[in-house]
């Protein structure tokens, strides 16, 4: 799915409205229609208090479309204009004229003199007070009015976006924004609803289709992409009868220490779980019986040194894709291991973990890995590898533009995982906090490096492996508990991950 900035959605609104040969008001008032009918369905009439809190602009505008709509429908309301700005915006000011004809109880006007009104805990607020527009700090009078607001403990439903959160940039010492239970979001998701910074605003939310043009939606190349389940249906490929282990690649997993093997069994493991044909895992020789006990099926190259870590790395195995770095450790002689290992690689390969602190400590090694490799690192591995950011959206700045600078894919891992290639972000949507726990990035390696092996594209193998390692966590869970999930729980998994891409949405229950 893609995710517009905000240009693309004032762009999107300009070309509707052309094409229509509607004036703007009238989204608007389907904006606010939808809203309506949103509410209504919960509400089938019933008269709790109701404060819509509208501001000045477009997205005030759609709350005073509600508010008329809830007003006509005899919903007991109160309108509130939260006047921060003397700019009413036209649309606005039509919404708020077409409010005030159908009623005697007309809007209550706010300003920085006013006395906020009481929230109680039963009231349900709509908070149409900034949208996408909030270009800079609300005065203080209107922070005050969202810490009311998340104060009260009323039902909060924000339309399009929380008021206070911002689409360019995380909330600083001082913001406030407004927390609701609920958001009615237009059109598409908004970035910020998936950065760990605002991402805790969005605890439950929804798109409302309010018609944007879609040839202009469809046509139009977004730089952010949310990568679910219907895009991952078009990048698999599907096995046919008489396949035959050699189609499916050789996986090599490079890594462990002693101490350490759990994270390579985990990563080799997983890679023969996501289907690739064959695994060799390429351990010191302190570690050659932990795995060859632990997986049977999965065979083991050694290097010449009998130390607890990786001395050197030289294998025999003809590998499709390689993944290292699980439980490898940082030792000198492993770090020398690794320079030699990476001056000799020609084809993409799946770098995680010990092997990005490597790279991150020696930044002259990024020269000789090949191009298009995927790194997966977590923040504290990133920020080792690109250095500190400002905020959530500096971060996906600084580390697309160093993807590109050396041509690599690198997956951000965390609640929402972002991978960057090309200065395109892609946004997962599976996943849940039982993968806050150890090993579950060690699986993750060992699944796309299973899917590179395949012949999946680097950047497939990356969206994919992530889509499913979250996938698999978000079916185990059912059995597991997010508590009691562990990384080898996703492996086991994984095959109903991919079983569930086609799996039939479960038909409704008979009354
Ligand atoms: N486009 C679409 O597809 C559709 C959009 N729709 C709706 O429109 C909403 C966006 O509306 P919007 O652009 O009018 O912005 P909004 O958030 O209402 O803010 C109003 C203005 O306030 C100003 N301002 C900013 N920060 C400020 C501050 N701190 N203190 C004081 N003033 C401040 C700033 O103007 P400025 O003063 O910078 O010129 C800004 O323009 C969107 O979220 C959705 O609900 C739907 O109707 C249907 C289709
Ligand atoms: N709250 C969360 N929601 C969804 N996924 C998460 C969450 N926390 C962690 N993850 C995922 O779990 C994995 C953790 O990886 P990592 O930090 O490398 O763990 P380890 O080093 O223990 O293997 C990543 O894929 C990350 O995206
Ligand atoms: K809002």
């Amino acid at each position: 799915m893609k995710i517009y900035s905000r240009a693309q959605i004032y762009e999107a609104d300009k070309i509707t409205a052309e094409k229509e040969s509607l004036p703007s008001i009238n989204l608007m008032e389907r904006a606010g229609g939808y809203l309506y009918e949103w509410v209504h369905e919960r509400l089938q009439g019933g008269k709790v208090p109701i404060k819509v809190f509208c501001g000045i602009g477009n997205n005030g505008g759609d709350g005073m479309v509600l508010a008329r709509y809830l007003v006509e429908n005899n919903y007991n309301v109160t309108t509130y204009v939260v006047n921060y700005n003397t700019k009413r915006v036209p649309d606005f000011l039509e919404a708020y004229d077409r409010l005030k004809s159908v009623t005697k109880n007309w809007p209550i006007v706010l300003t920085e003199e006013s006395v906020l009104p009481e929230i109680s805990p039963q009231d349900i607020v709509i908070d149409a007070i900034f949208g996408i527009g909030l270009n800079r700090a609300p005065q203080d009078w209107v922070k005050k009015l969202f810490s009311a607001i998340n104060a009260s403990n009323a039902y909060v439903l924000s339309v399009d976006i929380p008021s206070g959160m911002y689409m360019d940039r995380s909330p600083e010492e001082g913001d406030v924004i407004v927390l609701p239970r609920f958001t009615l979001s237009f059109q598409a998701p908004k970035l910020p609803f998936f950065l760990p910074a605002t991402a805790p605003f969005m605890q439950a939310w929804d798109i409302l289709d309010i018609g944007l043009d879609p040839e202009y939606l469809a046509k139009t190349p977004t730089d952010v992409e949310l990568i679910g389940k219907q895009e991952v249906i078009q990048m698999y490929k599907s096995r046919h009868q008489f396949a035959h282990k050699g189609m499916f690649g050789h996986s090599l997993l490079i890594g462990g220490s002693y101490g350490k093997m759990g994270a390579i069994v985990l990563a080799s493991k997983a890679a023969m779980r996501a289907g690739s044909g064959m695994v060799t895992a390429y351990v010191p020789q302190i570690g050659v019986q932990i795995l060859q006990t632990a997986l049977p099926e999965v065979m083991a190259e050694t290097d010449n040194f009998n130390g607890k870590v990786l001395e050197e790395i030289d294998f025999q195995t003809e590998a499709n894709a390689i993944g290292i770095g699980p439980g490898m450790g940082t030792d000198p002689k492993t770090v020398k291991a690794v320079e030699g290992f990476l001056k000799a690689q020609k084809n993409p390969m799946v770098i995680d973990a010990d092997a990005i602190n490597i790279i991150a400590a020696h930044p002259a090694l990024l020269e000789h890995v090949p191009n298009l490799s995927i790194f997966t690192p977590h923040l504290g591995e990133l920020e080792r590898l690109i250095g500190t950011w400002k905020d959530d959206f500096d971060r996906l700045e600084k580390t697309s533009k160093f993807a590109k600078t050396h041509d690599i894919i690198i997956v951000i891992k965390g609640a929402h995982t972002i991978t960057t290639h090309d200065m395109k972000l892609y946004i997962n949507d599976s996943g849940n906090p039982g993968l806050a726990t150890a090993g579950s990035g060690d699986v993750l390696t060992g699944v796309i490096t299973g899917l590179l092996a395949q012949g999946y594209h680097p950047m497939e193998a990356a969206l994919m492996g992530v889509y499913f390692h979250g996938r698999a966590a978000d079916i185990a869970i059912n059995q597991y508990g997010i508590e009691g999930l562990m990384a080898g729980d996703v492996i086991e998994f994984l095959g109903r991950a991919y079983m569930d891409l086609f799996a039939k949405p479960e038909e409704p229950k008979a009354p």
